[in-house]
């Protein structure tokens, strides 16, 4: 849970330094500032509303700061507090950062410095609560919002995982990041996150991969009329038009290098230009980026800026591919068979009891996409009675279930044949691999080949024979 709508609290015996930080706050942008004169006050306040970060004096009548920070650090430990105080002596600061103060800061404070100091606090505040609060639902097992994902259709512990991480996070404000091969759902998780938000505005996307550095500022930011030839009337840019609610960039790891720079200004500044227009503008949308990039090895090859990804994986999630979720398949089974027949507008058709089994044995590089598809496709061709297993025979024959070049063999570990050979293999296929193999142990000698393989030396020159014969020539 984002703790924006919490307010930040002031404490001071003095009533102009807290005008002063107060109208400083409120000038850039926090709505929820309270100040209290009485320290006493504090204590409670606190039991009853919560805050989002305390700036505090540490001399003050009745209960000195001093005396306020451990009470704070132990009724409170996710609650940052930025001590603001006249005593400028290294000794007293590191007593404070000891008793639990986020930062220390000597009177008079200039306002740059206090505004970058809170804007720290909540984010860092924010960030440790909803560690606690993840901590708490996956020990819990917890799900407070199912309703939010109920278009995912799953039944896996990993993708469970997910949604609560997703729980937690999506109520911040910082940005969601993604990640997942083609095919995974990112798109359907990115409308969840909106859903979770609780946001009211628009939930916008827009995919950056098809658009050069012209077109990532016009469609974002919009332009002024006049901008350039042609602008004969100004455009609302997209980050506008998801005032209030979610923007979703889809395809970031293939955003072009200088959108990359404004991408980052915008979610660092939280304000943009409408092109032609030297006029700021609040950015009031919330950014959920996806992408089927491997957004660490694009930075490798520099391809994404190291900063911007950097800013994007505070909260990153992973959707994992159907291929490690495989007990998900009877579900999306059921679930395709019932929606390509609604649309289709025919009798859900019944599945034979060996389907899930022989869908087993299929990577799916496609993800969900190409099941979805798969399943669609063998209801248009059925013509009654047990749905057909030929057509998802076909399919993963001549896919030849191979895997993605980004997932190398390696990844699917857990299981030894697809490990092996890529694929569930087929009896030749391991025929091969074993003959093979019994020829390189047995240092080329057909007779100690055969005699591993329990073969008679004649079986097995046969078979080496016939498989030479019907090598095509390179
Ligand atoms: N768990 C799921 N339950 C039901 N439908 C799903 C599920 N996962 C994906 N789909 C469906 O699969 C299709 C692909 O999903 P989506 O477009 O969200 O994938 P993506 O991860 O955004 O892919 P890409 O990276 O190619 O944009 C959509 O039709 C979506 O509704």
């Amino acid at each position: 849970m984002s703790n924006d709508h919490l307010p930040i609290v002031l404490v001071d015996d003095e009533e102009n330094i807290l005008k002063a930080s107060k109208l400083i706050l409120l000038g850039n942008g926090y709505g929820n500032v309270v100040t209290l004169s009485d320290s006493r006050a504090l204590l409670p306040f606190l039991a009853e509303h919560g805050a989002a970060a305390i700036v505090l004096d540490l001399f003050m009548p009745h209960q000195s700061g001093l005396d306020l920070l451990p009470l704070i650090a132990e009724r409170h430990p996710d609650l940052p507090v930025i001590v603001m105080t006249a005593v400028d002596e290294t000794e007293t600061a590191v007593n404070c950062m000891k008793a639990g103060a986020f930062d220390y800061l000597v009177k008079p404070v200039e306002s740059g410095r206090l505004l970058s100091s809170v804007a720290k606090a909540r984010e860092i505040g924010s960030l440790s609560q909803e560690l606690s609060s993840l901590k708490e639902c996956l020990l819990e097992d917890r799900l407070d919002h199912p309703e939010a994902f109920s278009a995912i259709v799953t039944d896996s512990k990993k993708m469970r995982a997910v949604f609560q991480y997703l729980e937690i996070t999506a109520r911040s404000r910082q940005p969601i990041l993604i990640t997942g091969e083609t095919g995974v759902g990112k798109e359907l998780f990115s409308r969840a996150v909106h859903q979770l938000s609780g946001l009211k505005g628009n939930y916008v996307a827009v995919n950056v991969a098809e658009l050069d550095d012209n077109m990532f500022s016009d469609t974002l930011f919009g332009h002024r009329k006049g901008a350039f030839t042609g602008a004969d009337q100004p455009r609302e840019g997209l980050i506008a038009k998801a005032a209030g609610g979610t923007l979703l960039l889809d395809e970031i790891g293939d955003l072009n290098g200088a959108s990359q720079i404004k991408l980052l200004r915008l979610l660092q500044e939280r304000e943009y230009y409408p092109v032609g227009s030297d006029v700021a503008r609040k950015s009031e949308a919330r950014i959920v980026c996806a992408t089927n990039r491997d957004l660490r090895k694009r930075m490798e090859e520099g391809k994404f800026r190291n900063d911007l990804f950097y800013r994007l994986c505070t909260h990153q999630v992973r959707i994992p591919p159907l291929r490690e979720r495989m007990e998900d398949i009877p579900l999306l089974l059921d679930h395709f068979l019932a929606l390509a027949a609604q649309e289709l507008e025919r009798k859900k058709p019944t599945p034979p009891a060996e389907l899930v089994t022989l869908l087993a044995v299929h990577t799916f590089p496609g993800n969900v996409r190409e099941f979805q598809a798969m399943v669609f496709d063998a209801v248009a061709r059925h013509t009654g009675g047990v749905l057909s297993m030929e057509n998802f025979r076909r399919v993963i024959v001549e896919s030849g279930a191979s895997l993605p070049p980004s997932h190398p063999r390696e990844s699917l570990s857990d299981d030894p044949l697809v490990s092996l050979f890529g694929r569930f293999p087929t009896v030749r296929d391991v025929e091969e691999y074993l003959f093979d193999e019994a020829m390189k142990r047995a240092g080329g000698n057909q007779g100690i080949a055969a005699t591993m393989l329990g073969i008679t030396r004649q079986t097995l020159n046969k078979r080496l024979q016939l498989r030479n014969d019907n090598e095509v020539p390179s």
